[in-house]
């Protein structure tokens, strides 16, 4: 049975460490959370992804562990990092949580034969090549495999890509992910294989044009709104056009939570340092935050001083409150003295009453 290491078992490593045991893969599990260490390996972990508790009680051939050196004792020769990379205060990500992780690996014996580190997480554009310049007399190659999936169907996503973005740093590590995704993947995904650098801008370009078109449906649909029409209509007819397609083209709050509004702050950080500009995407944030004022005004408008918000969680069936639009627009009336109700807030009420204490009703 081949064998892979998962470091950092978190909410996408996780998902990630128990598809590929489902799909006949012997995988370890690296976290440096000792108490959830012990809640995988006991089965006693309550994760709210869809599948991720079914398959953790089903999985024989998944053990979870804090010390690296089960890599070495255990021969594993793939390693998939998917450690946090927290956005810093330029917005350029942080890579101190992978740079930890390879610091212990250097730590373990030189390997004999070349084992491969594919890194899973997002990072800047050039990481992968900085990393294989550190590691070059360590005989270990560097893959970027990102994954494009959303939080409250990870499990699913991962087994049904539209494709599969390999930046590759050694023809074997592609062929190790070609043949583990042609057995997790009930869609047949595409292939893109490239250089580490190109996947890399890849991630976070895809992210970016999603939310533009997020953006610009939600400023075609402000436009409707002041004007008179039916902004569902006419976006919903817009998206009909094959070459335009109706994903990620509704109306409604703006964009928000860990990943779309991060990543597009990253990529106009990475362009600067090149000495470029990216005016689409300095506009998409713009109109984000131009919407929330939109739909704050209309509100405020309806002369209403009872405002209910079904959630307020960044999307909803998750409990996600970064970056939340619906959130900020429910702070922004609360402010005004409007009463404003979240409903479906029980498990979000605590995070909430933290940064806004007694500014909600709750139901
Ligand atoms: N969650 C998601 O939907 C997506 C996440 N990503 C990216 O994946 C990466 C991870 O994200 P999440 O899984 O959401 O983060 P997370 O915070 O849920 O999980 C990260 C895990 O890594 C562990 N960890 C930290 N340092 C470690 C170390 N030195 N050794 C071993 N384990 C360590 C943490 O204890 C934690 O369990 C980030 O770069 C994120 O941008 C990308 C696409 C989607
Ligand atoms: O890079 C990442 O980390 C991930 O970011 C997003 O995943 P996620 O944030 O979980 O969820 P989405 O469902 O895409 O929602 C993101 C935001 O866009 C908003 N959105 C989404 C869809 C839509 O039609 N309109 C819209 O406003 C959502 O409400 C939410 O605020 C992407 O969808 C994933 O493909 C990507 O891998």
């Amino acid at each position: 049975m081949e064998k892979l290491a998962v470091i950092g078992i978190g909410r996408l490593g996780l998902c990630f460490a128990l598809n590929a045991e489902k799909s006949g893969y012997e995988v370890i599990g690296i976290d440096v959370n000792q108490e959830y260490v012990n809640q995988l390996n006991a089965k006693t972990y309550s994760s709210p992804e869809p599948l991720v508790n079914e398959y953790l009680s089903a999985s024989c051939n998944f053990s979870s562990y804090t010390d690296i050196k089960v890599i070495e004792q255990e021969q594993v020769n793939i390693i998939y990092i998917i450690v946090p990379t927290p956005s810093q205060h330029d917005n350029s990500f942080s890579h101190s949580y992978i740079e930890s992780v390879v610091s212990q690996l250097m730590e373990l014996k030189k390997p004999e034969e070349l084992k491969h580190i594919i890194i899973g997480a997002t990072v800047m554009p050039g990481y992968c090549n900085e990393l294989s310049v550190k590691m070059k007399d360590w005989n270990y190659s560097i893959s970027y495999n990102p994954e494009f999936i959303a939080q409250g169907s990870i499990m699913r996503d991962q087994q049904n890509p539209d494709q599969i973005l390999i930046g590759e740093g050694h023809p074997d590590a592609t062929i190790f992910l070609k043949n583990l995704y042609a057995r997790m993947c009930i869609s047949s995904p595409e292939y893109h294989v490239m250089d580490t650098l190109s996947a890399e801008i890849t991630k976070l370009a895809t992210n970016c044009f999603l939310t533009m078109k997020i953006s610009f449906a939600n400023s075609i649909g402000d436009l409707i709104k002041r004007t008179g029409g039916d902004e569902d209509k006419v976006l919903s007819a817009i998206g009909a056009d094959s070459r335009i397609g109706s994903k990620y083209l509704g109306y409604g709050y703006g964009f928000g939570g860990p990943c779309f509004p991060r990543d597009n702050q990253a990529l106009l950080y990475f362009a600067k340092e090149q000495k470029m500009t990216l005016p689409l995407s300095e506009a998409t944030i713009e109109v984000n935050k131009n919407h929330l004022q939109f739909q704050y005004e209309q509100l405020l408008r309806e002369n209403r001083e009872e405002f209910v918000f079904d959630y307020v969680t960044y999307k909803k069936n998750t409990d996600i409150i970064e970056q939340s639009q619906q959130l900020e627009l429910a702070v922004k009336l609360a402010n005004t003295g409007k009463k404003v109700i979240l409903k479906n807030s029980n498990h979000i009420k605590h995070s909430i009453e933290l940064m806004y204490p007694g500014l909600f009703y709750y139901e």
